[in-house]
């Protein structure tokens, strides 16, 4: 197997498992994500796994789920928003057909400022989000083979950027 056609990584509420679901089904393909992945493995949401376990166990789960998801699946791949934060995960990826979406801080907190499945941005989302990307923004580069912008464009238009991006053609 040659691996996922397509990996979407960037930060929370950028639109990563919305635009994944619409690419595979615009490539004819199937959708995989990986925090949906651990939720299935682990019987517990996202956020319950931060809180019973702490974050360093949720990004072992996490390290795990990528590489089995890579290694298993070859239509589109959703990762987490801080999957490439491990340096083994980013070494990984270098093979594969990465697409980072970017979008500015008012975009993000319109897309995830209520949104209390993400325990990251709870308490002052914007302030932890500018730090997130601060910390996170040459790690998604750096592991990118194509950066499409999402900021004023609908979740169709964004998967039609993908694609331009990776000179895919639909099914
Ligand atoms: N291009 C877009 N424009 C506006 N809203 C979007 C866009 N893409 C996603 N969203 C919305 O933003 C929220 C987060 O999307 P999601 O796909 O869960 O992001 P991620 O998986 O990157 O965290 C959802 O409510 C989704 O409907
Ligand atoms: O950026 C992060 O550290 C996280 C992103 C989330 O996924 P999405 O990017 O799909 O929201 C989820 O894995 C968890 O809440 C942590
Ligand atoms: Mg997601």
């Amino acid at each position: 197997m040659s691996g996922p056609l397509i990996v979407l990584i960037g930060p929370m509420g950028v639109g990563k498992s919305t635009v994944g679901a619409l690419l595979a089904e615009r490539l004819g393909t199937a959708f995989r994500d990986t925090d949906a992945d651990i939720v299935v493995a682990q019987g517990r949401e996202i956020a319950d796994i931060f809180l019973e376990d702490g974050e360093p166990v949720f990004r072992e789960f996490e390290r795990q789920a990528v590489r089995t998801a890579v290694a298993e699946h070859d239509g589109v791949l959703a990762l987490g928003g801080g999957a490439i934060l491990d340096g083994s995960t980013r070494a990984l990826l270098a093979a594969h057909p990465v697409v980072y979406l970017s979008m500015d801080v008012e975009e993000a907190v319109k897309r995830t400022g209520l949104n209390h499945a993400r325990p990251l941005l709870l308490v002052n989302p914007r302030k932890q989000w500018r730090e997130l990307m601060d910390a996170r923004r040459q790690l998604y580069e750096e592991v990118a083979r194509a950066v499409v912008a999402t900021d004023d464009r609908t979740p169709e238009e964004v998967a039609e950027a993908v694609l331009d991006a990776l000179e895919l053609k639909e099914a």
